[in-house]
């Protein structure tokens, strides 16, 4: 019996490590091609280029000059991204993408975040997975599961703690490459907290990575809404809809008296999202408790605080936007 006739299933799984040998179905051998049939539930297009180059790679000493040809079955996740931008920092973004990822999830959407922030990555903070490291299978990187069992990765994983990201270039562009195409597994949404501005590190990003989508927050101050404003162009340059903006720091109940204050002043995002025919999404409060959650990793959204009932309404419109999960 000649080698073509005697390769199964069996001795092609044993060729490969074991995450890849459990996904093989079937193998048939046909006129000096081989055929695999590969389970690709839960790997989207990405993961599958790299699933089926890993393949052919590790076949190539038993095919023996044969064509390997890889045809995956499952269903293909269709999976959305949404860019959370802001056109000034410090602004809130990081918090609402967190909380908004929270919500989502408590909502029923099966939601990931990608930290893109190259700056000042937050998310390990925000989202409790400070320590975790992501373990990589081959070129493909693991999502590391943080606060509310949600899938994430961020910049601030890839490096040690407390060293200066310094971030240029090409050198960015892989790093987060390698955060866009892990294996986000059955993911369908991908939340991106983008760094903030309106430069052409962002702009680059936008064009590489292309979300679905684009939510832009700010603070009410006129300031800060000039900056919104831009990062809609910015947006716009990069062809990506914007499903509209969200007015953070809205107003602020004071703790101890009950006062209700404005330091921010009130309502400037929404009349902002009129003059830029954007939708208004909502409006997250000043809150103590916020910034006390968000620093201890434990995120409003996850309680129901009329806080987290802020972020749960606005995930609900970005879902209805979307058409995911269960708004
Ligand atoms: N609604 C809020 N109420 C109180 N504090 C808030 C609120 N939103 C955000 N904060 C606090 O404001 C600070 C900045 O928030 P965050 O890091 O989310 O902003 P950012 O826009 O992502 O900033 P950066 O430009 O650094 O990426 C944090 O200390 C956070 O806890």
């Amino acid at each position: 019996m000649t080698q073509e006739e005697t390769l199964d299933v069996g001795k092609v799984r044993a060729a490969l490590r074991p995450g890849l040998a459990d996904r093989v179905a079937a193998v048939r051998v046909r006129e000096g091609a081989i055929s695999l049939v590969v389970e690709g539930t839960g790997l989207d297009a990405a993961a599958r280029g790299a699933a089926e180059a890993e393949l052919k790679e590790a076949l190539n000493d038993l095919a023996n000059g044969k064509t390997i040809a890889v045809a995956f079955m499952g269903e293909r996740v269709t999976r959305r991204i949404v860019a959370i931008g802001s056109g000034k920092g410090g602004v809130g973004k990081s918090t609402v993408t967190a909380n908004l990822a929270v919500a989502l999830k408590r909502a029923g959407v099966k939601v990931g975040v990608i930290d893109a922030d190259i700056y000042g990555p937050s998310q390990p903070i925000l989202l409790k997975s400070e320590d975790m490291k992501p373990e990589a299978e081959g070129e493909t990187l693991q999502p590391v599961i943080g606060a509310a069992d949600i899938p994430m990765l961020s910049m601030g994983h890839l490096v040690n703690k407390g060293r200066a990201l310094a971030w240029r270039g090409p050198m960015a562009g892989r790093a987060l490459a390698q955060l866009f195409e892990a294996n986000w597994g059955d993911a369908e949404l991908l939340l991106v907290d983008l760094p903030p501005g309106t430069g052409d590190v962002q702009i680059t990003m936008l064009q590489k990575f292309r979300p679905d989508g684009a939510v832009i927050v700010s603070t009410p101050q006129d300031l800060a809404l000039a900056d919104a404003a831009r990062a809609g162009s910015l947006f716009d340059q990069g062809e990506v809809p914007i499903l509209g903006l969200i007015e953070n720091m809205a107003g602020y109940v004071c703790p101890h008296c009950g006062e209700a204050s404005d330091p921010f002043g009130s309502g400037g995002v929404e009349r902002a999202a009129g003059r830029l025919d954007l939708p208004f999404l909502g409006r997250i409060p000043l809150s103590l408790a916020i910034r006390e959650s968000s620093d201890a990793g434990t995120p409003i959204a996850l309680g129901d605080t009329p806080e987290g009932a802020a972020y749960r309404a606005i995930a609900d419109r970005i879902s209805e936007a979307l058409g995911t999960g269960a708004a």
